[in-house]
């Protein structure tokens, strides 16, 4: 299930907070990204490979999603699809801008929205302190590059706390798990 929302809207600590919650349910699988930028940069836990590296594992057909944002790469394993087709839950941050191509590989897809105001947004991407002013301006920029369809996903607000909007998705994800 793609967990979406603009980068700093606190994606990846609402989905630590679940993997931790759920992790000893095994019908849920939280996805390590791979992201062009160093493993040393901390934040979520991914796996750091170079502009080089990266290319290499898209041709060798290492992804079954893979996109670019503000200046980097960001791909989804292949042991992703292998865990959806064995029937798992499958959770991963993804671009706002791949739910159509998660859609059409993944039928099932659920998209769940991360929200919060751009000033909270904002905020917590100064005070995250990983991305210099610049990154930062490439963030913000695509603030609201997409408006939801009210329809097609679950929205999380995640302006108040962090426990409110983790124990949301653990119900959410929850939901699925029983279908
Ligand atoms: N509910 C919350 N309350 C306070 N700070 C939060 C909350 N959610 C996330 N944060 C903080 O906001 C920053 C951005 O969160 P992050 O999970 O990295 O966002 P994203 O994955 O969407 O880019 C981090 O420093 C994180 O600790
Ligand atoms: O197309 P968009 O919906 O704007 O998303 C662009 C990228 O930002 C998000 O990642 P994340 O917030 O984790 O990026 P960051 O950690 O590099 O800031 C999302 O998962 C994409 O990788």
């Amino acid at each position: 299930m793609p967990v979406v929302g603009p980068s700093g809207v606190g994606k990846d600590s609402v989905l630590a907070y679940a993997a931790t919650e759920l992790r000893n349910e095994a019908d849920m699988v939280f996805v390590r990204r791979t992201v062009t930028r160093p493993t040393t940069a901390g934040g979520e836990d991914f796996i750091g490979v170079t502009e080089k590296e990266f290319t290499r594992l898209v041709e060798n057909n290492a992804f079954c999603l893979h996109w670019p944002a503000h200046g980097l790469h960001y791909g989804i394993p292949m042991s992703a699809s292998a865990a959806v087709d064995a029937g798992k839950v499958v959770v991963a941050n993804l671009s706002r801008g791949m739910i159509a191509a998660a859609r059409e590989r993944f039928p099932r897809t659920l998209p769940i929205a991360i929200t919060a105001p751009r000033a909270i947004v904002e905020q917590r991407l100064r005070s995250r302190g990983r991305e210099d002013d610049a990154s930062i301006a490439l963030r913000l920029a695509r603030l609201d590059a997409w408006q939801a369809e009210e329809n097609d996903l679950v929205k999380i607000d995640n302006s108040g706390s962090l426990e409110m909007a983790g124990m949301a998705l653990v119900t959410t994800l929850r939901g699925l798990a029983a279908r």
